[in-house]
């Protein structure tokens, strides 16, 4: 185990105890074995609860947003209780606490959004007035603009949780990513992914980013070897996107850059909360602008939104 950061113990990779957040970390873990010729004994997975997995019965984003998610588990890596932390960085708030910096993505999964419904193929089969669960405020002002007629309900819990509530009656469909759909091997689950044309989805969807401590640079050079170029390139431009909008979660933004022969085009739209408006826009660039077009665009929207837009 001579490539470990301290070779007499294995490698802590701190999680989420979710069924996907643990898949994300074995994810993580076989590609470092990989990379380094590691056996799965040099590594041990620690599942860490926080405050988002606790508390059920209130909407997340009551709950204060970004952060619920992470910050637990960022204390443990400050601590030095763990290593390394691997995250859904749908979830991460776009700065990171003193000390602490994501400095390696995995290669992205399916950034799209998945229409989950037991009898509907689609939402353009959805009768007028039908019910739809979601706890994300993008997705409810989304489905809103496009469908004015759905009732949107919330909904909350991991995909058995919603797919028991379905079959409960207390939707007719709900949605959920595709990349997390795919990571715990049940993508059949999605009655039909969502094109991106359709339902723009969230900032960094379907990325998973692994956080370290600045000062250890044994573990910097063990991610190194792992780390997405291309997604990192991306998550670039998205993260600077959310943070010029507002990084809070509280409010209804999409973003999703691409990139293709070295160029990055980025999209993205911001919505009122009750779906009335949309603002949309795009641009493109080289990746090293990444940041660079993230801020302009979120400028822009901004601009054309006027005052107030995002806290109505
Ligand atoms: N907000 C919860 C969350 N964070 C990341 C994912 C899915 C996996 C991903 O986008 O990487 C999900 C669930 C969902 O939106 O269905």
């Amino acid at each position: 185990m001579t490539d470990l950061p301290d070779p007499d113990r294995p490698l802590r990779i701190g999680t989420r105890g979710s069924p996907l957040a643990l898949a994300q970390a074995q994810e993580t873990k076989i590609r470092l074995m990989a990379a380094h010729g590691l056996p799965e004994a040099a590594f041990v997975i620690v599942p860490i609860k926080t405050t988002g997995d606790r508390v059920q019965d209130r909407s997340l984003s009551e709950l204060g947003g970004k952060g619920l998610f992470t910050r637990e588990i960022e204390d443990a890596l400050l601590a030095g209780e763990i290593d390394i932390a691997v995250h859904s960085m749908k979830d991460m708030p776009t700065l990171q606490p003193g000390g602490l910096a994501i400095t390696c993505y995995l290669p992205r999964e399916d950034v799209r959004d998945a229409f989950v419904s037991l009898d509907a193929r689609a939402l353009g089969d959805l009768p007028p007035g039908a019910v739809v669960g979601t706890s994300s405020l993008r997705r409810r002002a989304q489905l809103r603009h496009r469908r004015p007629d759905l009732e949107v309900v919330e909904f909350r819990g991991n995909v058995q949780t919603r797919l028991r509530k379905l079959s409960e009656g207390v939707a007719e469909a709900t949605f959920l990513a595709m990349a997390g759909l795919r990571r715990l091997g049940l993508p059949e689950i999605a009655k039909a992914p969502i094109p991106v044309d359709e339902m723009l989805p969230a900032v960094a969807q379907g990325a998973i980013g692994v956080e370290q401590r600045l000062d250890d640079a044994a573990v910097g050079a063990l991610l190194a070897r792992i780390n997405d170029a291309d997604t990192c390139h991306r998550l670039r431009a998205e993260r600077a996107l959310l943070a010029g909008l507002d990084g809070s979660c509280q409010t209804p933004i999409a973003g999703l850059a691409t990139l293709s022969e070295g160029k990055l085009r980025l999209r993205a739209e911001i919505l009122r909360p009750d779906g009335s408006e949309c603002v949309a826009g795009e641009t493109s660039g080289g990746i090293a602008e990444a940041e660079d077009l993230g801020a302009a665009l979120a400028a822009e929207l901004l601009g054309r939104a006027g005052p107030g837009f995002l806290a109505s």
